[in-house]
């Protein structure tokens, strides 16, 4: 029987707002540990999916286990967890965090505490862990540690004697790092003789294996063979295996307590494995679950179509295949007039819906049409009945409606004073109501307000990048629901409304927007042999106008000389660009098209 110490063990994940690099940091502990070789640190080990390598950023969170022989003389575990950075993803990182003692919270020398900065510094507080400042790009002149550290004390009370300073590039610091690590994160907790109890920190799907799923174990211990039960789902199923990632995944005997590794369950059905549900032995169960997380709720909807309506099936297949670990991912069909059969899908945010949709279009080889984000409207009826509708489709007709409500959201951000009238008035400007305003220290104040998830996910988040030159982080949470005078403008091309352009605004909006599409439309929709009038329209009145003027579409004219490949390359040209559209009726419309609301400047 094997005794378990656990003084060994490190479980941290690093958390940072974006580009401030833990990724960077993370590839050089593995080069250190020697965990890989220098020469197969290939750009970024930990982000994984092509688009996070492309990108730059990180999506999913990941575990990886290092060992690292420490100046004492002793070797220890580390279990790193790389988290996403961005704002869609908070949800990941405190999934991550749930599984640690402690957090190497990131900052970059040169820009100091960010609005992610914040955000993760305070999910690390919230959970309780050991936190060790890091300040990273020491390398570059323009660093300023000392005043870095003056920010993380003052705006997080955040103690910043222990920070280590790091470099990521050069790796200077690194190892002052890991022995800060040794010393500053506490081993985990556990009883190594209580029944198993471990809890899934994400999973995914293997042709051979089954779902295969990341788990960090509180109590007990597991491995292969053991008769195994999700508890808030109850199925049970055979230990096929248990491992750690090396960041390859590598099996071991066991996985004792404190750990953090895989377990193959050989379950064929993804929807039987839960993130954040436990872990526990079939006959003999722990008492009581993990915590689990609260759900993440999705907050925009949107329409998702295969330019191939043949390609149905296989998006509904992709679909369940990425829910496997993106448990926040949600949809149910949905038919257009204009696009045919779909799905609407669920997502936490626009970068989360974007990154969704590549993902769709690269890993599964499928041609998509997102239509114009929505949000989750409550519709009461005439009748005194309420219907919940995430599609402006699904509106029922204006004279059955009593009125609508739309959901609002409790939002706070913290800016330097100089930028606060910028945010109040961008505020106001996206139908919001400012509340209070707090002085966190002579250099930031955070501003509260009320304002439509609409408006949110429009442009909100860019346009307050822009207008605070990037100083301002941004935290929400759900609030209430409130009645608005919202209607349903729809967009009629060649006389003939499109349903899949049609969307729900605020009344005094409407004509701006109208307006500002129709435009749009003009210049993102090419010339058609004939010519194509764009009206935009609530109910049967018409209240915007612009037409895209016909054209000969008689390309090959220009070619005089005859040369047959330059003839050859046009038409090929013109079949490409083909492609990306979408012919609806008679008038072939490109997939922008869909999504240019988004691209609207209403003011
Ligand atoms: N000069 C310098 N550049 C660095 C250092 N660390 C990271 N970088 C650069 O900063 C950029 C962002 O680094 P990443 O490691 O991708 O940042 P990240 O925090 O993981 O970013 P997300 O995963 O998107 O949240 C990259 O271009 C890195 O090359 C450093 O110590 N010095």
């Amino acid at each position: 029987m094997t005794t378990y110490d656990t003084s060994h063990i490190r479980n941290f994940s690093i958390v940072a707002h974006i580009d401030h690099g833990k990724s960077t940091i993370s590839d050089r502990i593995l080069e250190l540990t020697h965990t890989v070789e220098e020469r197969d640190v290939s750009k970024q080990m930990l982000d994984t999916m092509d688009i996070e390598q492309e990108r730059g950023i990180t999506i999913k969170s990941n575990a990886v286990r290092v060992m690292y022989a420490a100046d004492d003389g002793q070797e220890y575990q580390f279990n790193l967890i790389d988290t996403p950075g961005h704002v869609d993803f908070t949800y990941e990182v405190s999934r991550s965090l749930s599984a640690c003692e402690g957090a190497l919270l990131v900052v970059d020398a040169t820009q100091g505490v960010e609005a992610q900065t914040v955000s993760n510094a305070n999910l690390a507080m919230n959970s309780d862990l050991d936190i060790i400042p890091v300040i990273n790009k020491i390398d570059l002149p323009s660093a300023h540690p000392e005043e870095v550290k003056e920010e993380i004390e003052e705006d997080l009370a955040i103690p910043a004697d222990d920070a280590v300073l790091v470099s990521g590039k050069t790796g200077e610091g690194i190892h002052e790092l890991l022995e800060a690590i040794v010393y500053l994160v506490r081993p985990p907790a556990g009883d190594a003789e209580a029944p198993l109890k471990a809890l899934i920190l994400d999973s995914y799907f293997d042709e051979y294996r089954g779902v295969v799923a990341t788990v960090r174990v509180f109590d007990g211990v597991m491995r292969k063979g053991q008769q195994l039960r999700m508890m808030a789902l109850g199925d049970t199923f055979l230990c096929d295996g248990v491992g750690c990632k090396r960041p390859l995944e590598t099996p071991l005997a066991e996985l004792g307590v404190g750990e953090v590794g895989y377990v193959v369950t050989g379950l064929k059905d993804p929807s039987l494995v839960k993130t954040g549900d436990t872990i526990t032995l079939a006959d003999r169960p722990c008492a009581e679950a993990c915590p689990g997380y609260h759900e993440a709720k999705p907050m925009v909807f949107t329409g998702l179509f295969p330019i191939d309506n043949k390609q149905y099936e296989n998006l509904r297949d992709a679909l369940e295949k990425l829910r496997v670990n993106d448990p926040s991912l949600t949809w149910a069909p949905e038919t257009s007039v204009a696009l045919g059969f779909g799905f609407r899908v669920g997502f936490l945010g626009l970068l989360h819906m974007e990154v969704v949709k590549e993902r769709l279009e690269r890993e599964f080889d499928l041609d998509l049409i997102a239509t114009s984000p929505s949000v989750d409207y409550h519709v009461f009826r005439t009748d005194g009945t309420m219907v919940d509708i995430t599609s402006p489709q699904d509106l029922p007709d204006v004279t059955r409606i009593d009125h609508i409500e739309e959901p609002y959201l409790k939002a706070k951000v913290i800016v330097p004073p100089e930028f606060m009238g910028a945010v109040m008035q961008l505020v106001v400007e996206h139908r919001g109501e400012t509340g209070n305003m707090v002085y966190l220290s002579e250099k930031s104040v955070e501003v509260h307000f009320d304002i439509p998830l609409a408006e949110l996910i429009l442009d909100f988040f860019d346009q307050l990048k822009s207008r605070t030159r990037g100083y301002a982080s941004l935290d929400y949470e759900m609030g209430d629901y409130r009645t608005s005078d919202l209607v349903k403008l729809d967009i009629m091309l060649a006389g003939e409304t499109v349903d899949a352009l049609s969307f729900i605004v605020h009344r005094d909006k409407a004509y701006s927007m109208a307006r500002g599409l129709c435009d749009k439309l003009k210049d993102i929709i090419p010339r058609q042999q004939f010519e194509v009038p764009i009206q935009g329209a609530i109910g049967n009145k018409i209240i915007s106008r612009s037409t895209v003027r016909a054209v000969r579409k008689d390309v090959l004219a220009k070619c005089y000389g005859g040369d047959i490949s330059r003839k050859r390359k046009l038409l090929e040209k013109q079949k490409e660009g083909k492609k990306r559209m979408k012919a609806i009726g008679s008038v072939e419309v490109p997939q922008e098209a869909f999504l240019a609301v988004l691209k609207v400047d209403d003011e």
